[in-house]
């Protein structure tokens, strides 16, 4: 692994990955900043969840080169936690410090959840279960958070919440983060840029230039909505002016 450059979290160039001889990532080029957040987005088998599960080590036969902070964390789709442990142990798993039971807590409060440290994970919410991944990851402080497709489960008001919830996080802790979405309003609610993925490669980057806290009704947003749409080969939809 080459080092890191200051300045970067994360650095990929000319990343490839077949399976069974087909090829997936054809040579992909993406650097994510310090504070940066990245959506990446691209048609259904793209190669999104492959180049996500690279850059967080999970994947030992990709070439080219590739070199992300090790301070990172991961948030899949599926909460992931620990069935026969308390949701505060599941938050704690793997932290040493004195002062974890103080760090469980305060990850707990930020994700709404102070209150539910000694539940079992099976007694929550799939929206609740989510926050505790949320805070399993922040506990860590990462440099780099990466998240496939963390709100893709929840239903359409549980996922309002949680977009809100993570751009809140987000300003307070400064952290990275390579977002996979498949969700056009999603990315555009909570990204610096938009990378889509296409053939193999990221075909297009798209700086999203639009004031914080962002809303579906901004200025500017419903532009941005129907370029991604078209570039994601996606009818807008018959309420679209
Ligand atoms: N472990 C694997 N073995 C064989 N093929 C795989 C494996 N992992 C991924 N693939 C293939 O690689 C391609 C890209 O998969 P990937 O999950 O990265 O796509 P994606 O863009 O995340 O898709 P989706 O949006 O549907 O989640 C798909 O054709 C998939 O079948």
């Amino acid at each position: 692994m080459a080092p890191r450059t200051a300045g970067h979290v994360a650095q990929a160039s000319g990343v490839r990955r077949s399976f069974a001889g087909t090829v997936v990532l054809d040579g992909v080029d993406l650097t994510v900043e310090r504070g940066q957040v990245i959506a990446l987005l691209g048609a259904s088998g793209s190669g999104k969840s492959t180049l996500l599960r690279i850059l967080a080590g999970l994947d030992d036969e990709a070439t080219g080169e590739f070199t992300t902070t090790s301070s990172q964390a991961v948030v899949f789709q599926e909460h992931r936690l620990l069935p026969w442990k308390r949701v505060a142990d599941n938050v704690a798993l793997g932290v040493r410090s004195p002062d974890a039971g103080e760090r469980t807590a305060r990850a707990l409060a930020e994700v709404g959840l102070a209150d539910r440290g000694r539940a079992w994970p099976a007694e929550l919410s799939g929206g609740q279960s989510q926050r505790v991944a949320i805070a399993r990851a922040l506990i860590r402080e990462p440099e780099l958070l990466l998240l496939d497709e963390p709100f893709g489960a929840l239903d359409a008001l549980n996922r309002l919440k949680m977009q809100a919830l993570f751009g809140r996080l987000q300003a307070a802790h400064g952290f990275a983060a390579l977002l996979v979405t498949h969700d056009v309003e999603e990315a555009i609610l909570l990204a610096d840029r938009l990378l889509v993925l296409d053939g193999g490669r990221i075909a297009e980057s798209i700086d999203v230039d639009l004031d914080r806290p962002r809303a579906v009704d901004s200025p500017g947003f419903g532009a941005l909505r129907r370029r991604l749409l078209a570039l994601l080969h996606v009818p807008a939809g018959p309420d679209e002016p």
